[in-house]
């Protein structure tokens, strides 16, 4: 008899109860189509596809397939609708305490959700009564998600659109809502031809005041963009990034020898947390498979690859979907996903002390008692 624990792949239901941490998440993009519909007829909206009148499961495809494009520019028209639809205070609310509801009930401890407070004014709120809106539904979603018995903790990320020219008032409002729910910033929207330089004093404002920002780069188009977010912007972590494989070489012959450019190097070097998101990126085209998405090479490698969802809505998923996926692709373990999430929450940008706590009380120890699991299986046979 052997005396090794095994290494198996989790199960699906391991997998929703395995504490997990994700850094990129938009709130529009993970409305619940039952919610869209009651809002849309609540607000008088009546320019939702006509999937959306026969029912919540057809306007849920409809989403699905409509950002099954295969580009990022299409894939981000079905957000025309659910901002449509996030345009009041109790709309707001109702949306982000929602979200952290179901985030808490697939198993997030931590999240870190965005959204865009410039596309929320159609209305006439102001962009402080949409920071606040949101970090209330978060605080009522807390709540909701602890008298169901989970435990999550949501930070908002203020993003501003790239195509846009609000950067630097949205770094403002980041900077003056810190401590009161906002944890950093972000820039967003499509990326071919709205280069990060673009919004430079935004960024360098952020750096003067000691705050925190990601910036999406790498997923619509390749390493210039990524190069730009670090080198001219000082990005603390890309959004996606998954591009830098681009700058990796892996040799074709069977020494299956793997050489680094230089800013993949630096990526790798400095730590730099690449924000991954396999399913949005199979529907915007940056990979073509999850057997064939960057991510397996990128964890092989070590670089500090987390997981993530990006959008639930458009692509049907959940952070246990993402994992699910992953397990079944490369065989990865508690020990991997233990792994991804150390990663992302090494990356969070609340204080380290709170992160450090994170990991040491709430994560490692969750997928311990998980790995100890087989140990208390009914029959010696399914011990293995
Ligand atoms: O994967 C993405 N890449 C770039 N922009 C995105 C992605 N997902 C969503 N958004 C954009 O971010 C805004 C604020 O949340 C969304 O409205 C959408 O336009
Ligand atoms: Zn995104």
């Amino acid at each position: 008899m052997t005396s090794e624990t095994p290494n198996t792949s989790p199960s699906p239901e391991q997998i929703r109860r395995a504490p997990k941490a994700l850094l990129h998440d938009h709130l529009d993009g993970g409305l619940r189509p039952g919610t869209i519909i009651e809002l849309a007829r609540e607000s008088g909206y009546d320019g939702l596809p006509d999937a959306a009148a026969e029912g919540a499961d057809r306007l849920d495809a409809w989403f699905r397939s409509a950002a099954d494009s295969g580009s990022l520019e299409r894939y981000l028209e079905t957000f025309a609708h659910t901002c449509a639809v996030m345009q009041t205070r109790e709309a707001l609310i109702r949306v982000a305490a929602e979200c952290a509801e179901d985030l808490a009930a697939d198993g997030v401890v931590y999240a870190e959700v965005r959204f865009a407070p410039e596309q929320h004014l159609e209305k006439g709120l102001s962009l402080e009564e949409v920071v606040e809106a949101v970090n209330e539904g978060f605080r009522e979603g807390e709540r909701r998600a602890r008298a169901d018995g989970n435990r999550i903790r949501v930070g908002s990320l203020l993003t501003a659109m790239r195509h846009a020219a609000r950067a630097l008032e949205i770094a403002e409002l980041a900077n003056r809502y810190r401590d009161l729910g906002v944890v950093g910033f972000d820039i967003a929207g499509a990326e071919a031809g709205f280069p990060p330089t673009r919004h430079l004093d935004a960024f360098e404002f952020l750096k003067r005041e000691n705050n925190h920002f990601t910036i999406h780069a790498g997923e619509g188009f390749g390493l210039p963009s990524i190069w730009q977010a670090l080198q001219w912007c000082g990005a603390d972590r890309l959004g996606h990034g998954v591009r830098i494989i681009d700058d990796i070489q892996v040799a074709d012959d069977h020494s299956g020898e793997v050489t680094l450019g230089r800013l993949a190097s630096y990526v790798r070097d400095k730590r730099i947390p690449l924000e991954l998101c396999p399913s949005s990126n199979l529907q915007t085209g940056a990979a073509a498979s999850y057997a064939e998405h960057p991510i397996g090479l990128l964890r092989k490698l070590h670089f500090r690859a987390t997981v993530n969802t990006d959008n639930r809505l458009m692509s049907g998923t959940s952070m246990s979907n993402e994992f699910e996926h992953l397990v079944k692709t490369f065989r990865y373990t508690l020990d991997d996903m233990q792994w991804f999430t150390v990663n992302a929450m090494k990356s969070a940008f609340i204080p380290f002390d709170e992160r450090l706590a994170m990991i040491n009380e709430v994560i490692k120890p969750g997928y311990a008692e998980l790995k100890a699991e087989w140990l208390f299986q009914a029959s010696p046979s399914e011990r293995r």
